[in-house]
């Protein structure tokens, strides 16, 4: 993140020049022909340190890479300064230079107690310390509701990263929720989400978390207040607010201004960014789903990716390596796009997480130092969970006239062994397949001797599989709470290190501010068509069609 232009390095003219003339020799079929050992050279297992079951395989072995390759790839990141952004990062340098903030979401996932960052860094002990005795008191019935009633629902009222890191996670992690315990998650400002939410909660034993850093989120702040209108409506009182209402904020004014007491409060820092909040009070949700042991696990795990991306040389520090892959195609093959498919149902809500982690963080044209990029920046992501895509998707993946660079991701072993395992052996050979039918295709000669001498030239070409096209695989025993923070933190420094090397912000999200205000300029003249004014003839037409149809 020195602001300088990635395509100004060595390594970038370098990569450029091998791009250029070994492009057509990089065929995964012949690379793959040519050296037996290409799988055991470009893949690597990573174990915790802190805890051996937590463990995975990252198989990079399907790309369009050779060593020489890699290792410019990896001169590049050297030349960015990754080793030494990252070293900022964890000492608490203001490395989000446009807020003028330092980026420790690692230090709220600590254990080792490493001399982090700032003084605030101490107050994370409290705060988890309070997030456990809460969610203890509401998990075993201590925490009445005003009728004296235990709490049998929570409702989660964020938008963002206030939002999407605790609804991933606690999907992800189902297997180890207290099943009596309903947990909803409401983040559009559109009322439908609110109210069929409502329609299934109880006043009476219904807690209400609202999260937001800045306590000042339009959505957020707009849902609830007419969550607490909703309740109050049944409670009457007042005073019965600070049984069913928490608040998960950087600001307490805010917070106490709302009406939610300091004590019912769970506070994080301007350091923490809310696309890497899911670790502070953000996670309060996460952890009374799953209770305070397993989302300290979560934080284990986290944490044992920060040792191995803190430690380790970049040749063997498994989020550079994907940042770098991720690079090459991203900058290099002008691919636009990369893929999550998680086969695992329970990760059906990963690539919407790093839709925000990433896009938001590396969607930027401009670099620290305010030049424009000569070159693209982070990718669109996007994906779904297998098999569900190959149905709809993949064909494009396999025969469309674009690159897509995907990471697959699977359990070796389900929590739902039904019938012997026979679904998730299913799942997973198709797991297997799709990669290798991306990598290695299937040529003309092979769908010939297929359709036989009488088939015509066009149903023959509509066959052919082309290959060559590029996969990370990540298999892991079971997802446990420790694994997941562990792939989560391995994501979270690829983006990083991406965002190094393209000498932009990762930390800040200028991109969002402009639609809300033109929103908030916009609401103001909603009333009567001749309000409406300063606008093109087709922002002012789409607002006076509104206007002539709606019903209030
Ligand atoms: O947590 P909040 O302050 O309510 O912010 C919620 C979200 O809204 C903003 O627009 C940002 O783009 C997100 O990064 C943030 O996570």
């Amino acid at each position: 993140m020195s602001g300088k232009l990635a395509s100004d390095y060595a390594a970038w003219k370098k990569l450029q020049q091998i791009y250029g003339s070994e492009k057509d020799k990089l065929v995964l079929k012949n690379l793959f022909a040519a050296d037996p050992s290409r799988f055991s050279r470009f893949s690597k297992e990573y174990v915790s340190t802190s805890n051996p079951a937590n463990t995975f395989l990252l198989d990079y072995s399907k790309n369009l890479i050779t060593q020489p390759i890699l290792d410019v790839l990896l001169d590049l990141a050297r030349e960015a300064g990754v080793e030494e952004f990252r070293d900022k990062m964890f000492s608490g340098e203001h490395i989000n230079t446009s807020e003028d903030r330092a980026v420790l979401h690692v230090a709220l996932r600590n254990f080792d107690e490493w001399t982090i960052g700032e003084a605030g860094v101490s107050e994370v002990t409290p705060v988890l310390k309070h997030i456990q005795e809460f969610t203890d008191a509401v998990r075993s019935g201590a925490w009445k509701g005003y009728t004296g009633k235990t709490i049998n629902t929570i409702v989660n009222i964020g938008i963002g990263g206030s939002d999407l890191g605790p609804v991933m996670v606690t999907e992800a992690l189902r297997p180890y929720a207290k099943r009596d315990l309903a947990a909803h998650f409401v983040s559009n400002i559109d009322g439908t989400h609110l109210a069929e939410t409502l329609r299934e909660c109880d006043p009476e034993r219904t807690l209400f978390i609202i999260a937001s850093k800045t306590f000042t989120t339009q959505e957020t702040i707009t849902n609830a207040e007419s969550a607490r209108e909703w309740f109050l409506a049944a409670a009457g009182d007042k005073a019965h607010v600070a049984k069913h209402f928490v608040a998960l904020s950087t600001n307490e004014k805010a917070v106490t201004a709302f009406g939610i007491s300091k004590d019912n409060m769970f506070g994080f820092w301007d350091w923490v960014g809310g696309r890497y909040s899911l670790w502070s009070a953000i996670g309060l949700s996460i952890a009374l789903v799953i209770g305070f042991d397993k989302f300290e696990e979560l934080l284990k795990g986290a944490h044992d990716m920060d040792k191995h991306f803190r430690q380790t040389k970049l040749e063997d520090n498994l989020p550079v390596l994907m940042a770098v892959i991720g690079l090459w195609y991203n900058d290099f093959y002008g691919a636009q796009t990369h893929a999550l498919l998680p086969y695992d149902q329970y990760l059906h809500k990963f690539a919407d997480y790093f839709q925000q982690g990433d896009m938001e963080s590396n969607g930027k044209f401009v670099t620290k130092g305010g030049q424009r990029v000569n070159y693209q920046t982070g990718p669109i992501i996007w994906g779904a969970a297998g098999t569900n895509g190959q149905h709809s998707f993949y064909q494009l993946l396999h025969q469309g006239t674009k690159l897509v660079p995907t990471d697959f991701l699977a359990p070796a072993t389900t929590h739902n062994p039904i019938r012997n395992s026979l679904h998730h052996r299913i799942l997973l050979s198709n797991f297997f397949a799709q990669p290798e039918a991306l990598a290695f295709g299937k040529t003309e000669e092979q769908v010939r001797k297929e359709v036989g001498p009488n088939a015509s030239e066009a149903l023959v070409k509509s066959k052919v599989f082309e290959g060559n096209r590029p996969s990370n695989s990540i298999i892991f025993p079971l997802l446990t709470p420790a694994t997941l923070g562990s792939l989560i933190a391995l994501y979270e420094h690829k983006i990083f290190t991406q965002g190094v090397i393209w000498g932009i912000n990762s930390f800040d999200q200028m991109g969002v501010e402009l639609g809300k205000v033109l929103a908030k300029n916009i609401l103001a003249q909603l009333g009567k068509p001749e309000d409406v004014k300063g606008h093109d003839s087709s922002t002012t037409g789409l607002i006076h069609y509104y206007q002539k149809y709606r019903k209030e």
